[in-house]
């Protein structure tokens, strides 16, 4: 191995070191968003392992919940939860309260755990607004108000993709040091991908934009080559190849699913985050899928993102449709 890639093989960047070094930038920063993100690793950790050791799903979701919700409280640094598995959003007792907000889905996609298709979790940081007066509006920000976001992957290997909102760093779980090494620096979306990646299967109730969208992915008029079908159904899988290899990710509204079937609070909005802090665009057919305002915690958005050229074709032919 030459010198340089030796180097870079001995530094070791871990994911704490990472958020500590991006922390040390702001002047204010007082380590606080650290401490927070290395108790949501310590939760990824906790479920790669058990994921690993083929719990049951049942078992899992319930687990894994558990896991990330002691996690957040005992970090000190959290206000108010939100969690796909728990109804009612969780407020920190006072005692053991900090600044921020954390909207979580602790193991998304786990209907395929018995298969082994990849599974992950999906985080979204808010700072709450004002703390001595905490209420559910903390949670009901728009996406462009969280400070960070991002998804850890279990799958052949574990991926935990992040951004502070300084670009997208991905780290992968090395088993023998029980740490995430920073392995995807500074991740960029192609501008066009060849991918589109769709439930065809809800193809008959889709609404115009769409059915054109996915017409003109097979059958290009302008000469293009035309973009393959990839679809697994489980977000976290289907959002990272999209984010490594570009192309587009959508679960659009149908007849039968006017908000289409994604979350807004843990899925849409730290999905676009990303595709955003990595050079592409989230739409949600109406608007920057970051500025929508939820108005429930379990709202739900259709949700279009990946390459910005891509996506771009999207808002075309909604505006198109609205004239
Ligand atoms: O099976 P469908 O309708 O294509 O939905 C797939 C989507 O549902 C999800 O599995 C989320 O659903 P669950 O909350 O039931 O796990 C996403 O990960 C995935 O993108």
């Amino acid at each position: 191995m030459d010198h340089e890639a030796d180097a870079y093989r001995t530094d070791l960047m871990t994911i704490t070191r990472y958020v500590l070094n991006e922390q040390s930038r702001n002047p204010e920063a007082r380590g606080d968003l650290t401490i927070l993100l290395s108790h949501i690793v310590l939760g990824c950790k906790f479920v790669a392992s058990a994921v690993n050791k083929g719990e049951e799903q049942k078992k899992l979701d319930v687990l894994s919940n558990e896991v990330f919700v002691k996690a957040l409280v005992s970090s000190g640094r959290t206000c108010v939860l939100v969690s796909e598995e728990d109804e009612e959003a969780t407020f920190v007792d006072p005692a053991l309260r900090g600044k921020y907000c954390v909207c979580f889905d602790p193991l998304d996609g786990s209907s395929n755990i018995d298969c082994g298709v990849s599974i992950g979790t999906i985080f979204g940081i808010y700072m709450i607004k004002d703390k001595e007066n905490v209420t559910l509006e903390d949670v009901l920000q728009p996406g462009k108000n969280m400070v960070a976001a991002g998804y850890c992957m279990y799958g052949s290997s574990c991926t935990l993709v992040l951004s502070t909102g300084n670009g997208v760093n991905g780290f992968t779980l090395d088993p023998s040091l029980g740490e995430f090494i920073l392995t995807h620096p500074d991740i960029k979306i192609p501008e066009k991908g060849k991918i589109y990646s769709v439930n065809e299967g809800n193809a008959k109730n889709w609404d115009e934009p769409t059915a054109k969208f996915v017409e003109k992915c097979k059958f290009p008029k302008d000469g293009s080559s035309p973009k393959s079908l990839r679809y697994i159904g489980s977000m976290v899988a289907d959002v990272h190849r999209t984010l490594l290899y570009g192309g587009v990710f959508l679960y659009p509204a149908d007849k039968k699913s006017p908000n289409g079937k994604l979350r807004v609070l843990y899925e849409v909005f730290p999905m676009s985050f990303l595709m955003e802090q990595a050079g592409g665009q989230s739409f949600t057919g109406k608007e920057r899928a970051l500025d929508l305002v939820p108005t429930k915690i379990h709202e739900r958005s259709p949700i279009f993102l990946g390459s910005f050229d891509d996506v771009e074709e999207i808002k075309g032919l909604y505006a198109a449709q609205a004239k």
